[in-house]
C-alpha cells in the first residue's frame, strides 16, 4: 500500500485519487460520534471488500463543534477549512447551532467560507425502508439547494440593537418605509451569479444522471426580486449555458408535443408553497429541483419524509474547490451517546463521498449492503417502530449488520 496522499484537483474539475487518500473529517456534535463510528466502519468495510487492500482511506480528523472549543478554543478553526480546502473532499457530522442566541451555524459557515455552493440531497426510496406515500417507488428527486446566501447570508440585527434603530432610520429616512417598532431584522440577498452557477450545476447533473427536468423552486409571486428572480436567472443560465440541451415546459407542449427531444431536460418553475402538495401528490413529474437556501432547506427535510425519514437522507455540499459530504439531520441532542439513531443519512453520504471520488463500485456495495440490511427487518427505532415485524437494534449494530450484508 502506498503512503497516504493527498487528493488534488486538475484544470478541468476531475479529481487526482490516490489509491490511499487522506479524508478529513469532522465527528460533530450529539449524535454524531455514534453515526460517525458507524459510518467509519461501514466505508472501511466497503472499500476493504471492493479493492480487496489495494485502496484504503486515511482518516484524519478536524476538530470543529464541540471538540473543536474544547481542544483550541475555537469552534471553527481556519486551521481546519484550510485542511478540507488542500484535501478537496471530506466528510462531516451535524454540528449544533443554539436557537436565538448564541454561536452562528457552524455547518452554514463551512459552506459559505469554503464556497460550497450546491447542497445535493438526494431523495430515493429503498425497499421495505416505512414510507407514508402509497407509491413511494415514484420517488426520485435530486435537491439543489444553494448554499451560500439567502436569508442564511447571516445579514442580521437583533431587535432593539443600534445596528437595527439605524437600518430602520435609514429605511424610514431613505427609502420611505415604515418598519413596525423594534424590529428584528435580516436581508435577503439573492444574485444572479450565485443563482446561476447553482442552476448550471443542478441541469449539469440533470443531464449526467439521466433525469428528464430541472423544477425552478420559487416564492417569487411574493419576493420578485429575490426568489423571482432566481428564477428568471435560472431560465437565463439554461438559455445560455444549454441552449441544445434544454427546452422550457412551454416549448414542451408548443414545439415538441409534451415530448422532450432526446438528451434535453425539461426546464420548469413551480412556486414553493404549491410544489410541496405536488411533491406529495405526483412526486412522478419532479426529478431535480433547484431552490434557494431556504426553500431548499425546508424541502429536503419533508421530501427525507417521505422516504423513511431524516434516518435515511444524505447530502453532499460541493463547490468548486472541495466538497463536504454529510447527512441532511442535525444532532438529534436528546439521542446522544445512547447508540441509538440510524446513521443510514452518515452512510448513505459516504456512499455519495465514494462515488465523487470515483471508487463508484465501493459506493455502489454500501448502498446495497443498506438495502440489504433494512431489508433484513434488523433497524434502528425510527424504521422498527413503522416496520411491522422488525426488530430494534443500536446504531452501531445496524452499522455492524450492514457490513454483514457485503460480499
Ligand atoms: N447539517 C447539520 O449539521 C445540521 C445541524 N442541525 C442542528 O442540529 C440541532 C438539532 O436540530 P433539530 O431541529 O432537532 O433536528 P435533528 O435533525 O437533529 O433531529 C430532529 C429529529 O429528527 C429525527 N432524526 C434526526 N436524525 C436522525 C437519525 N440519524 N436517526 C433517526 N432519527 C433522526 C429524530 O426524530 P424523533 O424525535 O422522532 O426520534 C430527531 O429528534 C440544532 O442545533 C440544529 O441547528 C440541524 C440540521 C442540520
Ligand atoms: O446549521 C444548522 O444548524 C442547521 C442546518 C440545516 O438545517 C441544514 O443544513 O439542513
Ligand atoms: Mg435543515
Amino acid at each position: 500500500m502506498a503512503n497516504p496522499a493527498k487528493i488534488s484537483k486538475n484544470k478541468d474539475g476531475s479529481l487526482n485519487v490516490p489509491d490511499h487518500p487522506i479524508i478529513p473529517f469532522i465527528e460533530g456534535d450529539g449524535i454524531g460520534p455514534d453515526i460517525w463510528r458507524a459510518t467509519e466502519a461501514v466505508i472501511d468495510a466497503a472499500v476493504e471488500k471492493t479493492y480487496g487492500g489495494d485502496r484504503k482511506i486515511e482518516w484524519l480528523e478536524l476538530p470543529v463543534g464541540e471538540k473543536g472549543y474544547a481542544q483550541t478554543g475555537n469552534y471553527l478553526p481556519q486551521a481546519s477549512l484550510d485542511t478540507i480546502e488542500t484535501h478537496v473532499v471530506a466528510i462531516k457530522g451535524p454540528l449544533t447551532t443554539p436557537i436565538g442566541k448564541g454561536i452562528r451555524s457552524l455547518n452554514v459557515a463551512i459552506r459559505q467560507r469554503l464556497d460550497l455552493y450546491a447542497c445535493v440531497r438526494p431523495v430515493r426510496y429503498i425497499e421495505t425502508v416505512p414510507s407514508p406515500m402509497k407509491f413511494p417507488e415514484k420517488i426520485n428527486m435530486v435537491v439543489f439547494r444553494e448554499n451560500t446566501e439567502d436569508l442564511y447570508a447571516g445579514i442580521e440585527w437583533a431587535s432593539g440593537s443600534d445596528e437595527a434603530v439605524a437600518v430602520a432610520d435609514f429605511f424610514k429616512s431613505k427609502m420611505g418605509v415604515d418598519l413596525p417598532p423594534a424590529s428584528g431584522i435580516g436581508i435577503k440577498p439573492i444574485s444572479p451569479a450565485n443563482t446561476k452557477r447553482l442552476v448550471a450545476s443542478a441541469i449539469g447533473y440533470a443531464l449526467e444522471n439521466g433525469f428528464s427536468s430541472v423544477t425552478l423552486m420559487h416564492k417569487g409571486n411574493i419576493m420578485k426580486f429575490t426568489e423571482g428572480a432566481f428564477a428568471q436567472w435560472g431560465y437565463e443560465a439554461a438559455r445560455d449555458q444549454f441552449a441544445d440541451r434544454t427546452i422550457t415546459e412551454a416549448q414542451l407542449y408548443d414545439r415538441y408535443d409534451g415530448k422532450a427531444p432526446e438528451g434535453t431536460v425539461v426546464i420548469k418553475d413551480r412556486i414553493a408553497d404549491m410544489l410541496f402538495q405536488q411533491v406529495l401528490l405526483r412526486p412522478e413529474e419532479y426529478g431535480v429541483i433547484a431552490t434557494p437556501n431556504l426553500n431548499g432547506d425546508y424541502i429536503s427535510d419533508a421530501l427525507a419524509a417521505q422516504v423513511g425519514g431524516l434516518g435515511m437522507a444524505p447530502g453532499a455540499n460541493i463547490g468548486d474547490v472541495c466538497a463536504v459530504f454529510e447527512a441532511t439531520h442535525g444532532t438529534a441532542p436528546k439521542y446522544t451517546g445512547l447508540d441509538k439513531v440510524n446513521p443510514g443519512s452518515l452512510i448513505l453520504s459516504g456512499a455519495m463521498m465514494l462515488d465523487y471520488m470515483g471508487w463508484k463500485e465501493a459506493g455502489s456495495a454500501v448502498r446495497d449492503a443498506v438495502q440489504a440490511a433494512v431489508k433484513a427487518r434488523r433497524v434502528t427505532y425510527d424504521l422498527a417502530r413503522q416496520i411491522e415485524g422488525a426488530q430494534e437494534v443500536k446504531c452501531s449494530q445496524f452499522a455492524a449488520a450492514i457490513v454483514g450484508q457485503m460480499k
